[in-house]
């Protein structure tokens, strides 16, 4: 059968255009309608045949692996009896001459690259990197030679580790076109090795199933480490002991938290260095990945208008803040281990302030960028207790609905004092933000999901309009407002002459809304982050001093808080949070600029 379904004809098929007009029936004795080659994804895809149903006309999407991309052939099972089981017996049996055992093409000279979703059971996995290395497919951003494997304890197949794959997809993808066809492309580059972390054993056998895979070529293999970091150690020593990569690169994402304060953080980098070099290790902050942190070094360094206003001269103090409407759902057990500081504030928040408080870089080169952002954590005054502000989600009931208290959560210790939000000042100690206040805000279970970035400028000195503003002079400041997430924006606020006769001033708006300005959809930042992370670009990971300086920076205060048992500020579900916060701002003539005063937003 094999010979006959090589036969010149049909070869032509595959390697030449994707218009359906190209193709070409090519018979068989049971009837068939396929392409030339049939490649390992059509015999996943036949392994789909055997549905349960009835027989149909199937679509098999190929994949050539030609540079022509893909072609598609109607399988159509006909009237003469081949049976679903016979059908789906062919297909897998079938095999291209120049096709390795995996049913990709040989190509010596190429080299392959395995990404290991080690935890591929959980929730990150679901949410965020199989929707994000989908639409990296998607994009044609993988690698010719790319193959994924889902590590977990779960038992699962291959087929199992798909369908899970493709219910849990949920994207930006979506609703493009050829979603379906392209996804069912990418399910079949999808495998699942079950095995225990702390097994070298199981790890030997994954190295086996991917050198099958690997077909000879270099082998580049990224292993993501999405499982709880207590197990980070076991699985790095496995995966780099037995299977990483012989003849080319290795490398390890690792996911948030590292650690829980400098002396665990500096134990884990220890054990992690045991058995990668930190070129190998990715540590991963996906809030680096976003549009618009990345962003931040544009606006600042290519547009004359900002970098010179960017120090204390101009600005009188700068503002970050996160909040979600949501607890922690379902999450409380790994939360109460953290709260919201190491969260949110240490990391997410602490690598925003740091790529924009940093001097200029003497490049875009990765360590150029980071040597700068040490610098910047290095020049911090580590956050005192004083300048720190707790808070606590209680239950709160509206409109006939009532809102969990944190501790209502069942994996969160009856009594725990755990913060789920906390306001903090921040000084850098350098020429340039001397005496700045940089004023960070993280909660969970607030009035709304957000973040962003707000710097506002001091007066005007001598300003010829001061009293069309009244009193409140605060109000007439200027205020850029970078905001991160959700509808990615930036604008300007600035003072504005209303038009008519007289003499009005308002504040209005000079806005870059992204919806409007751009047709493009913003990628997820794991797709950015993973897209690096294979490309071995590292700018957007944190290196171990930075590591280092950000938890030196917290962790005396951690203590304190923990020590002193501190008692956090309880505000209701869906509030904005503890009034403390204002107090804590007040004292440094601050004004949260989240409280209403925005035009159009
Ligand atoms: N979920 C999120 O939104 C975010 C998660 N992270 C980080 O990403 C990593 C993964 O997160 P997430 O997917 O939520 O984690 P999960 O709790 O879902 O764990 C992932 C997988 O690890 C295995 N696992 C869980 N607990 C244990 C255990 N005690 N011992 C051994 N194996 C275990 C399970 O797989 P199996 O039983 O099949 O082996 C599970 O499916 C964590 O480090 C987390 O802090 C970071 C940011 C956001
Ligand atoms: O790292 C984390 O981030 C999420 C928020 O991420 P986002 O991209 O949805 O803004 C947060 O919910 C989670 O607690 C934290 O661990």
């Amino acid at each position: 059968m094999a010979t006959t379904l090589y036969s010149t004809p049909c070869r032509s098929l595959a390697t030449s255009s994707s218009s359906s007009s190209s193709l070409q029936p090519c018979p068989l004795s049971s009837n068939l309608a396929y392409p030339q080659r049939v490649t390992f994804s059509q015999r996943f895809l036949a392994s789909k045949v055997s549905l349960k149903s009835q027989p149909q006309p199937y679509q098999i999407p190929v994949h050539t692996q030609q540079p022509e991309g893909t072609v598609t052939a109607a399988v159509t099972p006909v009237e003469n009896g081949t049976s679903h089981k016979q059908l789906k017996a062919d297909l897998l049996s079938l095999k291209s001459p120049d096709e390795s055992e995996d049913g990709f093409e040989k190509d010596e000279n190429e080299s392959s690259v395995s990404i290991t979703v080690v935890g591929a059971s959980g929730d990150l996995a679901k949410k965020k990197i199989f929707p994000a290395l989908f639409a990296l497919y998607y994009e044609d951003c993988l690698p010719k030679h790319f193959t994924i494997y889902g590590y977990a304890r779960s038992k699962m197949t291959d087929a199992e580790l798909r369908n899970m794959v493709s219910k849990t997809l949920t994207c930006r993808i979506d609703k493009r076109e050829n979603c379906n066809e392209k996804m069912d492309q990418f399910l079949i580059r999808c495998f699942y090795h079950s095995g225990q972390y702390d097994s070298q054993e199981n790890f030997a056998a994954l190295d086996k199933k991917l050198k099958e895979h690997e077909g000879g070529r270099t082998s580049n293999r990224l292993f993501y480490l999405s499982i709880p970091p207590n197990i980070f150690i076991d699985a790095v020593k496995c995966a780099s002991l037995s299977a990483s990569s012989g003849n080319g690169w290795t490398r390890v994402i690792v996911e948030k938290p590292f650690g829980r304060d400098s002396e665990s953080s500096a134990a884990l980098t220890k054990s992690l260095k045991q058995y990668l070099t930190e070129d190998q290790i990715f540590r991963i902050d996906h809030y680096l990945g976003k549009e618009l942190v990345e962003n931040l070094s544009v606006l600042r360094f290519s547009n004359l208008i900002f970098e010179p206003l960017w120090s204390r001269q101009y600005i009188r103090n700068v503002q970050l803040i996160f909040s979600e409407d949501f607890g922690t759902e379902g999450r409380g057990g790994y939360f109460d281990h953290y709260g919201i500081i190491r969260d949110i504030m240490q990391n997410h928040l602490l690598q925003i302030l740091a790529l924009f408080a940093m001097e200029t870089p003497v490049s875009l080169d990765a360590e150029d960028i980071r040597n700068e952002k040490v610098k910047v954590l290095r020049s911090m005054r580590p956050l005192r207790l004083e300048d720190v502000v707790i808070g606590q989600y209680k239950s709160h009931t509206r409109g006939g609905v009532t809102y969990p208290a944190y501790v209502d959560d069942k994996t969160v210790p009856s009594g725990s004092l755990t913060p789920t939000f906390a306001a903090a000042a921040l000084f850098i100690d350098n020429a340039r933000w001397d005496g700045v206040p940089f004023l960070m805000k993280a909660g969970k279970a607030l009035h709304n999901k957000r973040a962003e970035i707000r710097v506002q400028f001091r007066h005007v000195p001598g300003n010829l309009y001061n009293r069309n503003f009244g009193t409140d002079l605060d109000r007439a400041t200027n205020e850029l407002v970078i905001r991160v997430q959700p509808d990615e924006a930036i604008y300007l606020k600035i003072n504005n002459k209303v038009p008519g006769l007289g003499m009005k001033l308002d504040r209005s708006n000079l806005n870059l809304h992204y919806a409007a300005r751009y047709s493009k959809e913003i990628p997820d930042a794991y797709e950015r982050l993973l897209l690096d992370a294979i490309e071995g670009e590292r700018r957007l990971f944190i290196r171990s001093d930075e590591l280092d300086a950000a938890w030196s920076l917290f962790t005396p205060v951690l203590k304190e808080l923990e020590e002193k048992k501190i008692i956090p500020e309880y505000y209701p579900y869906g509030s904005r949070g503890p009034v403390g916060a204002h107090y804590l701002a007040a004292r440094h003539n601050v004004r949260w600029g989240d409280l209403g005063t925005d035009v159009d937003h």
